[in-house]
């Protein structure tokens, strides 16, 4: 049975359409919200895709609303999709307690442990089910997806893209948390969505798939990241990617930016000419 999608609100933006939808998600076990831009029509064409991963404390709203980024998805004829940062309202004890754990804050796992695991399924909920009801309510073309993500969502775009080649054709990630099973924020979520066993959070670890994957894949891959950024040193790591010699990356350094949207709107039309033009040359060949 088709999925129901409930329409929470639509805009009018630069020809196109901001929409944000819930859905009961059967990954989840729980409903989940995103946003959706689309491009101004073209005929019968079905767009490429970008999906946004956001960080933490973040909602499917907040890339929507800071980011900017609607004004060059239309001029690329980009959908855009922006998912939940995870669950919410779940029951799970303690969901709401911190702002870098649980509520908000899903890192783009599949939860193994109980008692996430019942309902923190964000992997399969963005990489699967997102993307199948994407492409059967709008537009979309299937084989030009592209991922991106902030923070714990460039993680999210990091590891998504990694670990499924055959369905993203470019990556790209603002600030991510490049290690994230030796970071704080990653430790903390990893140990309670995958339990205490580390070999286990290598399988989520960007640094440790680009380094599995060096030489076995070829997708593209856009990081950027400020020099002035609070989190750099202490959960970023973003420096530990220089060492790599990986010729799928591309790593630029901004002297002056912070870890905010204000970084992101700077960059994000770059990001988005990076997608459009990866996955406009898949359509073609
Ligand atoms: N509340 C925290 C800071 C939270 C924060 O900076 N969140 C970032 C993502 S951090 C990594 O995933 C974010 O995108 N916030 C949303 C925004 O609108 O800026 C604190 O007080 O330090």
């Amino acid at each position: 049975m088709a999925t129901a999608l409930e329409l929470l609100e639509a805009h009018a933006c630069f020809g196109g359409l901001v929409q944000r939808y819930q859905h009961y998600a059967e990954s989840c076990h729980a409903p989940m919200r995103f946003s959706i831009f689309l491009p101004p029509p073209g005929g019968d064409q079905r767009h490429p895709v970008v999906y946004f991963l956001a960080g933490l404390t973040c909602t499917e709203e907040t890339f929507m609303i800071k980011a900017g980024a609607q004004r060059y998805a239309a001029e690329l004829g980009l959908i855009l999709v922006a998912p939940d940062t995870s669950p919410r309202q779940t029951g799970i004890s303690g969901e709401d307690d911190d702002w870098d754990f649980g509520s908000g804050a899903g890192f783009y796992v599949d939860a193994t442990a109980a008692p996430w695991s019942a309902h923190y399924q964000m992997h399969r909920y963005v990489t699967e089910e997102l993307p199948a009801l994407i492409h059967r309510h709008f537009p979309a073309s299937p084989r030009q997806q592209g991922i991106c993500g902030h923070s714990m969502g460039g993680h999210g775009a990091l590891v998504c893209g990694l670990l499924h080649p055959d369905r993203y054709r470019s990556i790209s990630a603002f600030a991510p948390v490049c290690a994230p099973s030796r970071s704080p924020w990653g430790q903390k979520a990893f140990a309670a969505y995958l339990g205490s066993d580390q070999r286990r959070w290598q399988g989520y670890d960007a640094l440790a798939l680009l380094q599995e994957t060096a030489g076995t894949s070829s997708t593209p891959i856009l990081i950027d990241q400020g020099r002035a950024d609070p989190f750099l040193e202490g959960e970023l790591k973003t420096r530990w990617l220089e060492g790599l010699k990986d010729d799928r990356l591309i790593l630029r350094w901004h002297e002056g930016y912070d870890h905010s949207y204000f970084f992101i709107a700077s960059f994000i039309g770059e990001h988005l000419a990076f997608h459009a033009r990866h996955l406009h040359a898949r359509s073609a060949a």
